[in-house]
């Protein structure tokens, strides 16, 4: 099953029985569920049977009939009679930690069998993380940034709750915050960088569209009216680092890698990815950091950690068509297997060990010499596939160097293939849309594994695809992650700019510890708005099934354009839901907007229709949708909630004397109704969203 089916899986039944399990529980218990299922609006209300309410509120003594309810629910029924703490997480993750092994021999080449998976990582004394380097100057960006923690998780725990210390969760939690301030690195990370022009796009005339500042970056998208007058649509929006053309790679390393390289002594597993079109410079500006990272690697090792038997060992692999190649040893076929412990191992793969920066340039070199590419219009060397170079830091097992030695920390470098290639799902030859197929599905999951990541969900979806599945070490336990995105600044690749920045604005957005996506998303809206309400207002908007309506001049071009402007309406609908209010475009109707929602299917299956009506932006296109589909799913659990609370009240008044038995099953009647229409709609609704991931083949198959 893929990412996608999984979350539903897991969003749909389960949580509902989760929320069954837990709604009943008093206190912090469901506060936390309803937390963890973005309802944590509800916390406080009143549901007048729960145990905060009226069993602390004197009504819900044991003679009460609340108690007798709430009895009634958890004993006799056997409905909720399951144990009100939360499920323990999955026990394959935490088993791994204890007990993971590496199978790997020791010397300079270690071929063989990987365990990527294994955390038994050597216990080493935590060093403070600022006390590595010494100065923390260098820390600081080249804006004068430092790559601090801005997780407002940390700042809304408040000394006060730490000091009354409440109960062991409390305390547990406390700790892990203290553990987390003590590595100043932020868990998730998303940088932009922007290219130049380069030479093609300057003798074409094309514009630099993007301007940046601090980590502000705006987008100047031109548009076209229905009466093809022309207009500016802004695009804004914030990271945590924007790094203009000026950069230098030097710098970038600064502002990415540098701060988590020391990290990795401390049982860390970091990631640094690149993502962006293709020829928006993720080579260019991956290619140098592994090798600065492993100087300073070595200099820690060398220095801080001298003598303490740490090794440093490189493996540099891709992953073509959904196959992992190993770069380093004549493109060797490797395959994933998972063991009896359900830890993934890439069996095959070579790890060479290093001790100089002259060997690891060596290796690097060979590696970038080895992958694959393809060409494509816009980068002759295109890469399609995901190229990862790991450093990973090992240490013998009590000085003994006839054991293979442990890994302690890791560092995953990924250059992935161009983000727009997802959209050849429909292009070229067989093989192209396969590849194209992978590279969603890979990006696809690796959006939901940082996400699961950074809301410490015990689940990490890293089955969804190859890349996440050899990644599977680093969404578990300690782990960081830098997300660069890079893009290019001229007009002709508006279109992948946006989407290689909505995508990272949704990497960033879904982390709980941000509070930027509303701001920004509240200045597109409006943004938005402005130019809606120019466009709508200057010419009316027909509905799409009248384009004889529109201007005669515009012949040829009128249904383009009548998309784009539902397309842009269609988003406008999106953004403001996703607000959480609902400000219906000037036009076209909600019903128009929602045919166009499901064009794609249309469009795909309509022999009339051209291949090019399809937009080139399906990732997208399927995580708004997936988007839409919790946003749906939540609405509905928010809407079973108060149901119940009718139904609790109902069942209260039913067992007064006196009470009107017409009135009860009326009304009884009337809400099973409503569930029952509630969930047939959100039934539909998922089973669209499963035809659409079959379309774009996001499904998941594990064969090798
Ligand atoms: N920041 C930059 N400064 C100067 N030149 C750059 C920069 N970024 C990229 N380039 C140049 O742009 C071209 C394309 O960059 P690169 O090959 O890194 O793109 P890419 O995103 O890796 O593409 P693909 O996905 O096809 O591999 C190269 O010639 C590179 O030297």
């Amino acid at each position: 099953m893929s990412t996608m089916g999984r979350q539903i899986q897991r969003s749909g039944a389960h949580h509902q029985r989760q929320y069954s399990d837990h709604f009943l529980d008093s206190g912090n218990g469901s506060n936390r569920w309803l937390q963890s299922a973005g309802l944590h609006h509800l916390q406080q209300q009143d549901f007048g049977f729960c145990g905060g309410g009226v069993g602390n509120g004197g009504g819900g003594g044991p003679g009460s009939r609340a108690f007798r309810l709430q009895r009634g629910f958890s004993g006799e029924s056997g409905l909720y009679s399951e144990p009100s703490s939360p499920p323990p997480m999955n026990s394959r993750f935490t088993g791994q930690q204890e007990i993971g092994k590496e199978a790997m021999s020791p010397g300079d080449l270690s071929p063989g069998l990987l365990d990527l998976h294994s955390l038994d990582t050597e216990l080493i004394p935590e060093i403070p993380t600022h006390r590595l380097y010494g100065a923390s100057s260098m820390y600081h960006s080249a804006q004068g940034r430092n790559f601090d923690d801005t997780d407002t998780f940390l700042s809304t725990v408040k000394p006060s709750g730490r000091a009354q210390g409440g109960s062991e969760n409390d305390l547990l939690k406390t700790l892990a915050v203290e553990k987390e301030k003590a590595n100043p690195v932020a868990k998730i990370r998303v940088v932009v960088r922007k290219r130049p022009l380069n030479k093609k796009e300057l003798s074409k005339n094309e514009e630099d569209i993007i301007d940046t500042q601090s980590n502000f970056l705006t987008v100047h998208e031109t548009k076209f009216k229905v009466d093809l007058t022309e207009y500016e649509e802004k695009h804004e929006f914030m990271f945590d680092a924007v790094l203009n053309e000026e950069v230098s790679n030097d710098e970038v390393y600064r502002e990415t890698v540098e701060p988590i390289v020391p990290t990795i002594f401390q049982r860390t597993k970091a990631t640094c990815f690149a993502y962006g079109q293709t020829g928006s410079g993720k080579t260019y500006t991956m290619k140098p950091l592994p090798l600065k990272a492993s100087r300073d690697i070595l200099r820690l090792m060398h220095h801080t950690y001298r003598a303490q038997g740490f090794q440093l060992f490189v493996s540099f692999f891709e992953i073509y068509g959904g196959k992992l190649y190993d770069l380093l040893n004549e493109r060797k076929k490797l395959f994933i297997r998972e063991d009896g412990k359900q830890q993934v191992c890439i069996v095959g793969l070579q790890e060479h060990k290093v001790s100089d920066v002259e060997a690891i340039k060596d290796l690097i070199e060979r590696g970038n010499a080895t992958r694959s590419t393809g060409t494509t219009g816009a980068n002759e060397e295109s890469s399609r596939s995901h190229a990862i170079l790991q450093l990973a830091i090992k240490r013998s097992v009590d000085g003994n160097d006839s054991k293979p030695p442990r890994v302690v920390g890791k560092l995953s470098f990924i250059d992935l293939a161009g983000s727009e290639r997802g959209a050849d799902t429909t292009d070229n030859d067989k093989q192209t849309r396969m590849e194209g197929a992978e590279i969603n599905k890979s990006l696809l999951a690796l959006k939901e594994c940082i996400r699961a990541l950074d809301n410490d969900q015990g689940h990490i979806p890293f089955r969804g695809s190859k890349l996440t599945e050899v990644l599977r070490d680093s969404f578990v336990g300690n782990s960081r992650t830098v997300m660069i995105s890079c893009i290019s600044p001229s007009s002709g690749s508006c279109e992948h700019t946006i989407n290689t920045l909505r995508y990272a604005d949704r990497v960033k957005s879904l982390s709980k510890g941000n509070g930027s996506r509303r701001e920004v998303t509240q200045m597109n809206t409006s943004l938005r708005e402005s130019t809606t309400f120019l466009s709508s207002s200057a010419v009316p908007v027909p509905s799409p099934y009248d384009v004889d309506e529109l201007p005669k001049q515009t012949e040829g071009n009128e249904i383009d354009l009548v998309e784009e402007q539902y397309e842009s309406d269609n988003s406008q609908l999106k953004y403001n839901q996703r607000l959480g209010s609902y400000h219906a475009p000037a036009a076209p109707a909600p019903e128009n907007v929602m045919r166009r929602a499901n064009g794609l299917t249309q469009v795909k299956e309509s022999k009339s229709e051209p291949q090019t009506s399809q937009s080139d932006d399906d990732l997208n296109f399927l995580l708004q949708e997936e988007e839409d589909l919790i946003n749906a799913h939540r609405s509905l659990v928010e809407e079973t909630m108060n149901m119940v609370r009718e139904e609790m009240n109902l069942l209260v008044e039913a067992d007064h004397p006196g009470n009107q038995l017409d009135d009860y099953v009326t009304r009884l009647n009337a809400i099973l109704s409503q569930k029952a229409a509630g969930v047939l709609r959100l039934q539909t609704r998922l089973e669209n969203f499963h035809r659409l991931l079959k379309e774009h083949n996001v499904l998941v198959s594990y064969t090798n």
